[in-house]
Order: structure tokens, then sequence, then C-alpha cells
């Protein structure tokens, strides 16, 4: 169910009656928009500076960026938590900054929220925790039984409703904080660093639940992070924020590809295939004088001109002696794209100027006398 609004209404226009449900917004529109949004804090920190960006209806969309970004600021400015300094944030082409105090507890509703440490009270049951806002909200007892029951079997809980949070574990709580989240049957679910509590299998499992919420419930889910593999496991797009600003926002693969900035090649750096220490320990600027020797050379494939996958072919094209030495090729959004490390004897080098060996760009990295 979505709020009824085509057209940004001012904030004295708004009432209760704007944000009933409506059968059919323009699934085209933005279902979030940030218009400039700026944000200082008291003591004058200028965590945001005229932010804009879209977040498309229905999309996975990861904001990435180091510690003090303001990566949390802007996920706590589309419910509120945190009011603009300037600018807008627009939801479903509602200025939220202007809505009174009713409305804003009917947005909220309309926004689930997960956290890094779950939030979880630990003197309630699973059941207790999912069912108590739907309590709070005045719903009856018996609507908040079937409701939970179907959100536990949904996270894959059902067997967990009479336990207290001590005896679950971190991916369990997580959980126990998804189905609380969704418990209003939001459009929007924000994720506050949701893993980052959480050991590589957990994370994964959860990531892969958040996936399947979005794909069968047809939410926006709104992730913060700072690991791009986050990003590159669920994201649809990315927007990388760094100190303050919005340095960069495309598909993932495309951002995953073609990184344009300084701050997002470091974010990249640690899933990169950078050269091993041992060939880079030998590497020489230069062939040896002495003829022979092999060069180097890195490979980049942006998944722009060979988006269905590296022709094998192409690389021998090369030197048919042509050697792999490190890398890999990532598959993301249908697009294959990496980097590989390669050595090739000087001489055959020289000679396949011009042939089909066609990565999306390459640079020698250097020289070494014997075979590697
Ligand atoms: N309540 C506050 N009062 C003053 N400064 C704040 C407040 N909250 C955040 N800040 C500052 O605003 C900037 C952005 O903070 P924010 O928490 O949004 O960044 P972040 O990217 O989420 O960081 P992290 O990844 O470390 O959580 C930081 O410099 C932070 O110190």
């Amino acid at each position: 169910m979505l709020w009824k609004r085509a057209t940004a209404p001012s904030a004295a226009q708004l009432t209760a009656a704007n944000l009933t449900p409506a059968a059919s917004p323009d699934p085209s529109s933005p279902h979030i928009l940030f218009d400039g949004m700026r944000k200082t804090y008291p003591g004058g920190v200028e965590a945001l500076q005229a932010v804009s960006f879209a977040i498309p209806r229905g999309s996975v969309f990861g904001i990435i960026g180091r510690s003090g970004a303001g990566k949390s600021t802007l996920l706590r400015a589309i419910n509120m938590l945190e009011r603009p300094s300037g600018g807008r944030v627009l939801v479903d082409g509602i200025d939220v900054g202007g809505l009174g105090e009713e409305d804003l507890v009917r947005l909220r509703r309309r926004i689930g929220m997960i956290f890094q440490h779950f939030n979880l009270l630990s003197a309630k049951t699973v059941r207790e925790n999912v069912g108590l806002p739907l309590k709070v909200a005045g719903v009856g007892a018996a609507e908040v039984r079937r409701r939970v029951d179907d959100l536990l079997d949904l996270v894959g809980l059902a067997d967990k409703a009479e336990v207290y949070p001590s005896k679950l574990s971190g991916g369990q709580k997580q959980r126990v904080g998804i189905a609380r989240a969704l418990v209003h049957r939001p459009e929007i679910l924000l994720c506050d660093e949701a893993t980052s509590a959480l050991d590589p299998e957990t994370t994964h499992a959860i990531l892969g639940l958040l996936r399947d919420i979005n794909a069968k419930l047809g939410l926006t889910i709104v992730l913060i992070t700072h690991d791009m593999a986050v990003i590159r496991a669920i994201c649809d797009e990315v927007m990388v924020l760094d100190r303050g600003h919005r340095v960069e926002h495309g598909p993932v693969w495309s951002v995953f590809g073609t990184p344009q900035g300084d701050a997002t090649r470091a974010l990249l750096r640690p899933l990169r295939h950078g050269l091993p220490d041992d060939i880079a320990r030998r590497l020489q600027p230069d062939p040896p004088k002495q003829g022979g020797g092999q060069a180097v050379l890195s490979l980049r494939f942006t998944g722009e001109s060979h988006p269905e996958g590296i022709s094998l072919a192409s690389l021998l094209a090369l030197a048919p002696d042509a050697k792999l030495l490190h890398g890999g090729i990532d598959r993301i959004q249908g697009h294959a794209q990496g980097d590989l490390v390669i050595a090739v004897p000087v001489a055959a080098m020289r000679s396949a100027a011009g042939s089909r060996f066609s990565p999306d760009s390459w640079k020698v990295l250097g020289y070494v006398a014997d075979d590697v």
C-alpha cells in the first residue's frame, strides 16, 4: 500500500488524509527524494552539504561512506529522526519535514527500521518484541498474534516465538528486528548498518533475507554500510557519500566497474585484486637489457564492453603463452567485470600490438627477468 500523492504539497496543505494509503502511485516517480539536504549539528559540524538524489520505488538502495561521512544522518532524515537544516526530504512526493506530530507518527509506521545492535527488549519474548508496535497502535490481540506468526514464518523464526533474546544468536536477533520492522506493513525499510555486528556467513543469510523480502513484498530498502561487499551482494543502486557530499551515484555494476572518485576507489580497494607481494618485489621498471623477460600487465574489465564475459581468445591474442597470474572476474547485475594480472613474454607483447586484445583498460606494471 502506498500513499496518495501526485505532486508535492506545501507543508500547510498536509493533513492526515493526505497520508492515507492509495492504490496506484506512479511507479516511475522516486519513492524517496533528497533535494539539497543540508545538516549542521550544534557546534557547527556540517554533516551533510546540499545532498540531492532519488531512490527508486521497490529498489534496494545502498548508501556507503567512511565513518563520519554522514550516512546515519541521511538515513535518519527519511523518517525525520534527524531534521534537515536546509533542503527537503520527500517521501512519495511529501515533504516530510513539514509534517505535524500526528502525520509523523503515521509516516514512521510506514517506514520500518532495523539497527546494527538489534535494539530488542531483553525482558520480552520474540513474540512480544515483534508484536509490541502493534499493541501500542491499539491492534487487537488476535490480529497481533496472526501478524506476528506470519512475520516469524517469513523470517524463519516460527519455532522461537516464546524465546527471550538472550537465547538467540546475532543473526536470529536481527531476524527478530526485521520481523518487528515489518509489523506495520511498511513500504520502506531502513537498515542502519544491519549486518555490521554479524559474522560473514550470518551476514550473507541476513542479506539474502532482505533481498527476499524486497522481492516478495516489493518494499523499498535503503541501507547504509561502510562495506562494498554488502552493496555488491544486494543493492540495485549505490550512492557514495564523502565528508557530507554525494560523490557518486549509479547502478552498482557501473560504480564498481568505473568508479569516478578517490573515495569510491578507496572503498573498493579491499575487493580488488591487486598485485601479489611476491611479484611486486621482483618488478623492474624496464625490460631486461639482455633481452627476454616477461612484462607483467594489469587488465581491467569494467563490464561495459564485455558484459557477457571475458573472451579467453582475446587474452591469448596478446601472446599464445600469456600467463594468468592473479585476479578475478565478478558478475554484478549481469555484467562481468574485474581485474586480471597476466605475464607476457616481452617479445610477444611487442608483436601483439593491434591484436584482438581488448580489456577496457590495461597498463604494464613492470618487468621480470625470469619466468614468473
Ligand atoms: N548529534 C550530533 N551532534 C554533533 N555532531 C554529530 C551528531 N551526530 C553526528 N554528528 C557528526 O556528524 C558527522 C556525520 O555523522 P554520521 O553519524 O551521520 O556519519 P556516519 O557516516 O553514519 O558515520 P559512522 O559510519 O561512523 O556511523 C560526523 O562528523 C559526526 O561526528
